[in-house]
Parts: C-alpha cells; sequence; structure tokens
C-alpha cells in the first residue's frame, strides 16, 4: 500500500473546498472545473505529445502529476482533480481500452453475456491500478498542501455502459437491451463493478485522494424508477464502503449524475456530502429543495466560456446568486462547469470564469 504517514503530510493552506462540501465555514466561493486538466490547455497537448498518447499520459506518474499541475499554474483554483480517466477499471478487468483519434474511447472486448460477466476478475486496485495510486501519491507530495486533490472513479452504470456497448455510446443500445430483457444480468454486473470501484476509491483515499467524486455521466440516460435501480442503489452501496476519514479529516464524497437535478431527494439519501449538478438545473430550485443536508457543485453550461469575458462574469454572477438565494448559511457550495470544459475553450476566458467566482462571491461573505 502506499499509504504514507500524516506526519510526512504538510497541513492544507486552502481547505475552503473540503470545508464547503463539509458546509462548514468558508472565507469565499470555492472553485474549480470538471477537465481542467485537458486539451483546451497547449502546455496539456505539449505534455500529451511527449508521453506519446492519452493512455500512456495517465500512465506515466511523473508525466500524470505534471498535466495535473498545469490548470493550477494558471488559474487561482481551490481544488486539483487527479488526471486519469474512469475507464481505467474496464481496462483493468481485461477489455483493452483504446482511444481512435477523434473518435473517442473503444474496449477491445464487449460484455453482454454472462460468460462475459462471470470471466471479468476482481481487480487489486494496487496491482493493475498502481500507476494511478502513484499518480495519486506523486501529485499529493507535488501539492504540498496547496489545496486538495480530488480522487474519482466512473459510477457502475457509466461504467457499464462503455463495457457493454464497447465505447461512447448516444443510443446505450445493448446496454438498455440487458437492462429490460436480462436485468439480473445487469444488476451482477454493476453488483461487481460497485466492489472495484469501492476498492478502487479507497486505494485512491489511502495513497493521498482527499476528497472523491463519483461520475455517473450517463446517470441521466436513465428512466426515473431505473435510475434508482440501476444507478443510485449502487453509488449509495459505494458510498456506505468508502473510508471517511483519513489522516484526521473527513473525506467528503460528491456524487455527479449528469442529466439527474430531477432526482435531488433521492441522491441525498445516496450519504454524499455534495451532489454535482448540470446547467439544465436551476441551482436556487435545487437549494430549496436540498435545503441544508446536501453541499451542490455546478453548474455552469461550459459553452459559457465561449462567450465573451463580460457575458462570463454575468454568468458567474446569476449563477452565485441562484447558489446563495435561499442559503443564508453561505456555505455548502461550491462553483464549477456544469460539465467538462471542451477543448476549444479559450484558456484566458477559464480564467476569467476562475476569477469572477472569487471576485464576486465577495458579496455574500462581508
Ligand atoms: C465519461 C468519462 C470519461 N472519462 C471521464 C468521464 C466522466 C466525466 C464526464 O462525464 O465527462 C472522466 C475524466 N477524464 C479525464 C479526467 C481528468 C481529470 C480532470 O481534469 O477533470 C476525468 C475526471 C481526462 C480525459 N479523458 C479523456 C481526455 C481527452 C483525451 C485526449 O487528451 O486526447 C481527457 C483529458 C478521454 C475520454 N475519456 C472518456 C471520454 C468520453 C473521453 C473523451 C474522448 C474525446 O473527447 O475525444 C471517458
Amino acid at each position: 500500500m502506499s499509504d504514507v504517514s500524516t506526519a510526512e503530510k504538510p497541513a492544507l493552506k486552502n481547505d475552503r473546498f473540503i470545508r464547503a462540501l463539509l458546509r462548514q465555514p468558508v472565507d469565499t466561493t470555492p472553485v474549480w472545473m470538471m477537465r481542467q486538466a485537458g486539451r483546451y490547455l497547449p502546455e496539456y497537448k505539449a505534455t500529451r505529445s511527449q508521453a506519446g498518447d492519452f493512455l500512456s499520459l495517465c500512465k506515466n506518474t511523473d508525466l500524470a502529476c505534471e498535466v495535473t499541475l498545469q490548470p493550477l499554474r494558471r488559474f487561482a483554483l481551490d481544488a486539483a482533480i487527479l488526471f486519469s480517466d474512469i475507464l481505467t477499471v474496464p481496462d483493468a478487468m481485461g477489455l483493452g481500452l483504446y482511444f481512435e483519434e477523434g473518435e473517442g474511447p473503444k474496449f477491445k472486448k464487449t460484455v453482454r453475456t454472462e460468460a462475459d460477466i462471470v470471466a471479468l476478475p476482481k481487480i487489486n486496485p494496487n496491482d493493475s491500478l498502481q500507476y494511478v495510486m502513484d499518480a495519486v501519491s506523486t501529485i499529493r507530495s507535488a501539492l504540498g498542501g496547496s489545496v486538495p486533490l480530488i480522487g474519482f472513479s466512473g459510477s457502475p452504470w457509466t461504467l457499464a455502459t462503455y463495457m457493454v456497448e464497447g465505447g461512447s455510446s448516444r443510443e446505450f443500445r445493448h446496454t438498455k437491451e440487458m437492462l429490460y430483457r436480462t436485468p439480473e444480468l445487469l444488476h451482477a454486473l454493476l453488483e461487481k463493478l460497485a466492489v472495484a470501484v469501492t476498492d478502487y476509491l479507497n486505494a485512491q483515499i489511502l495513497a493521498g485522494a482527499q476528497v472523491v467524486q463519483i461520475f455517473d455521466s450517463w446517470g441521466g440516460a436513465l428512466a426515473h424508477r431505473e435510475y434508482v435501480e440501476f444507478s443510485l442503489k449502487y453509488m449509495t452501496k459505494i458510498i456506505s464502503g468508502l473510508i471517511r476519514v483519513h489522516e484526521g479529516r473527513s473525506v467528503p464524497v460528491i456524487v455527479f449524475t449528469k442529466g439527474g437535478g430531477q432526482w435531488i431527494p433521492q441522491m441525498i439519501d445516496s450519504g454524499a456530502d455534495a451532489l454535482g449538478l448540470d446547467w439544465t438545473t436551476s441551482l436556487a430550485d435545487a437549494r430549496k429543495i436540498a435545503a441544508s443536508r446536501v453541499a451542490l457543485q455546478g453548474n455552469l453550461d461550459p459553452n459559457t466560456l465561449y462567450g465573451s469575458p463580460e457575458q462570463i462574469r454575468k454568468s458567474v454572477a446569476a449563477m452565485l446568486a441562484d447558489a446563495y438565494a435561499s442559503n443564508q448559511e453561505r456555505t455548502g457550495y461550491v462553483a464549477n462547469l456544469g460539465h467538462g470544459i471542451t477543448q476549444w475553450v479559450d484558456p484566458n476566458h477559464a480564467g476569467v470564469f476562475v476569477d469572477a467566482v472569487h471576485e464576486l462571491s465577495a458579496i455574500y461573505f462581508k
């Protein structure tokens, strides 16, 4: 295990992100961006070509650490996120992940039959995914306590869609076929994934991740009953098995179901500390529903960053007004985009977004 004793780890200098997730008092609104390390940064593209390709970059400890830190050098972000991918887990299960230029992720093998599911090995994260743990501990040391490090995983449902389809999908034809024709098979797959994700996230926490986020990127593709049965249930199970205190500090858990804004009451029952929301949900309405039971994270449309700096600032001001409209406690909120930043965003506009959050939220912290 790559657990390093607390004594070797410097105290956190900026903990407002963790404090907001735990609904403790903060001095200003914390902010980070999903996919903050990525192709919109020229320095990312340079490091990726040095590594060869995206997967080699994920597997190269020093270069994965380098790209994690790149956005933090440019912007006043309140958190770092491990540079990796959600599909490392099915890759470790032997499905053979590869990326075809411009086509997104693909697997050499798909998982569609009972035999396919039975054949999936139980993973040991400190074996086949040790490169991720090495990245976590290296990044954690490199951060030197400047900001917290977020670890992450895909949700069982989201991972299952990639494994069953063999890559990205719009229709989820094969996964939904399995769901409606042979639900017991899909449950068997989700069950295996829930165990793998629990072990994977716990290994990241032991290696130094201070917050974890579960990306349920395709939860919103499910019908409302099926969302609870095939996605939320397994995330709830994972959360109940996570290490919640490490190095003497709470390790908050964020659940991000893209397209899940209508399920806030159900998501609260998952035991997550915070819910990530996409831009289709009003933060003001979400706060009324969530009251003070859970923190919220989000939710600017990432495409807002195509607008002018003035337009970005206006959108941030409106988002903050929504976030704090019925929130007199002035905590329990983390600013973010509603999904990952795209490769076509001008990096300066990402900077405008980050600065606008800190600057324009000042009126709420007088
Ligand atoms: C669905 C999903 C994946 N990966 C991820 C999700 C869930 C989040 C979401 O909903 O967007 C999660 C992810 N992927 C990546 C991160 C890094 C951390 C961060 O900065 O947020 C995180 C948190 C890096 C990446 N993951 C990927 C890239 C781009 C690859 C490159 O550099 O060419 C990055 C920076 C590749 C990837 N990996 C995946 C896709 C669909 C793609 C995109 C393919 C494309 O756009 O061409 C699977």
